[in-house]
C-alpha cells in the first residue's frame, strides 16, 4: 500500500481541497496523510471565508510526517500564499518526494480566490520547478503564460512551453472549454474523454491531481497514469448525486456505493 501526502487546503463542504483528496487517495487503494495550508469556508454554492495557516504548523505537519512514515508521493493543490510557499518549497527541497504533483491552484470554481496576488512570483519560481507534473486548468495556464487560450492547438504549445520553462511535465486540463473535454500533456500526447453534461462537478481538479499521484506512486506510465485518472474523475463525475443547493462533488467512492441517480443526475 503506497503512502501518499496531500498538502492542500480544507473544503468545509467536502467536496474539494484536503477532504476530496483524501477520498481519492483511499478510493484507489492507497494510504492518505495530510498537511493543511488552509481552511475555507465553503458549501457547494461558493467559498465565504478563507484563513491562511501560520507557515510554521505547515511546516511541523510536514516534518511530522517525513520524520516517520515512508512518503510514496505528494500532491500540492492549494497554498495561500508566497510565505507559505516559500516554506513548503524549502521543506520539499530538503525531502525531494517523488512522483510530486503539483495542481496550481489560484480560484475557485464559484470565483474566490485561492491564492494571493503577490504569490505568482513564488509559485512559479520556487515551487512550480519541483514538480514531476504541473496540473494548470486553462484559466490557470493563462495566468501562468500570460496569454489566452482559445482553443486546442493553443493547449498543446501552452503544455510544452510551460514545460520547458519550469523543467517538468504539464498537463493543461480542458474542462473549461466547450466540447469533449481534451486533457493535453506536454509529451503532446491529448486525452479526450466524453462532456458529462451536469453542473456537479465541485472538485474535479483536486481529484484529478490527486489520482494521478496515486497511479504514478503504483507505476503506471505518465501516459496511462493520465488515462487511468481521467476514467476514474469521469466515473466519478458520472456518478454525482445532489448534496447541496450548488454545484455537488463527484462520487469519489461510486466503485463502492453506485448512486441510486448516478448517470441521470444532469441538472
Ligand atoms: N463535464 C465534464 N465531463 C467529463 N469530464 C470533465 C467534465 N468537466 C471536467 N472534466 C474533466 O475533469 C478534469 C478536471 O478538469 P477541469 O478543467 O475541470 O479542472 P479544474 O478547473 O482544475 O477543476 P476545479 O473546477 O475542480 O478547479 C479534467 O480531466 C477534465 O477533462
Ligand atoms: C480548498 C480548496 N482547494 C481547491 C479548490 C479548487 O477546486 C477548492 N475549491 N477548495
Amino acid at each position: 500500500m503506497k503512502h501518499i501526502l496531500t498538502i492542500a487546503g480544507s473544503d468545509s463542504g467536502g467536496g474539494a481541497g484536503i477532504q476530496a483528496d483524501l477520498k481519492v487517495i483511499s478510493a484507489l487503494g492507497a494510504y492518505g496523510m495530510t498537511v493543511i495550508t488552509a481552511i475555507t469556508a465553503q458549501n457547494t454554492r461558493g467559498v465565504t471565508d478563507v484563513r491562511e495557516l501560520d507557515p510554521d504548523i505547515v511546516e511541523a505537519q510536514i516534518r511530522a510526517v517525513f520524520d516517520d512514515i515512508p512518503v510514496h508521493g505528494v500532491k500540492v493543490g492549494m497554498v495561500g500564499n508566497a510565505v507559505i510557499i516559500e516554506r513548503i518549497a524549502d521543506l520539499l527541497t530538503e525531502f525531494a518526494p517523488h512522483p510530486l504533483v503539483i495542481d496550481p491552484v489560484m480560484v475557485a470554481q464559484s470565483g474566490h480566490n485561492l491564492l494571493a496576488s503577490e504569490a505568482l512570483e513564488a509559485l512559479t519560481h520556487r515551487l512550480l520547478p519541483l514538480a514531476d507534473l504541473i496540473t494548470p486548468n486553462i484559466p490557470e495556464a493563462e495566468v501562468l503564460l500570460g496569454r489566452h487560450i482559445k482553443d486546442g492547438g493553443d493547449m498543446k504549445e501552452a503544455a510544452t512551453e510551460l514545460a520547458q520553462r519550469l523543467g517538468s511535465h504539464v498537463l493543461v486540463k480542458g474542462g473549461h472549454l466547450n466540447g469533449p473535454p481534451c486533457d493535453v500533456l506536454s509529451t503532446g500526447t491529448s486525452f479526450l474523454g466524453e462532456r458529462i453534461p451536469t453542473r456537479h462537478t465541485h472538485g474535479t481538479g483536486c481529484s484529478l491531481s490527486s489520482a494521478l499521484t496515486v497511479y504514478l506512486a503504483q507505476g503506471y506510465s505518465l501516459e496511462e497514469a493520465v488515462e487511468q485518472s481521467k476514467s476514474y474523475v469521469a466515473s466519478a463525475i458520472q456518478h454525482a448525486f445532489p448534496v447541496g443547493k450548488g454545484n455537488s462533488p463527484i462520487h469519489h467512492f461510486h466503485a463502492w456505493h453506485p448512486s441510486e441517480v448516478g448517470g441521470t443526475n444532469h441538472g
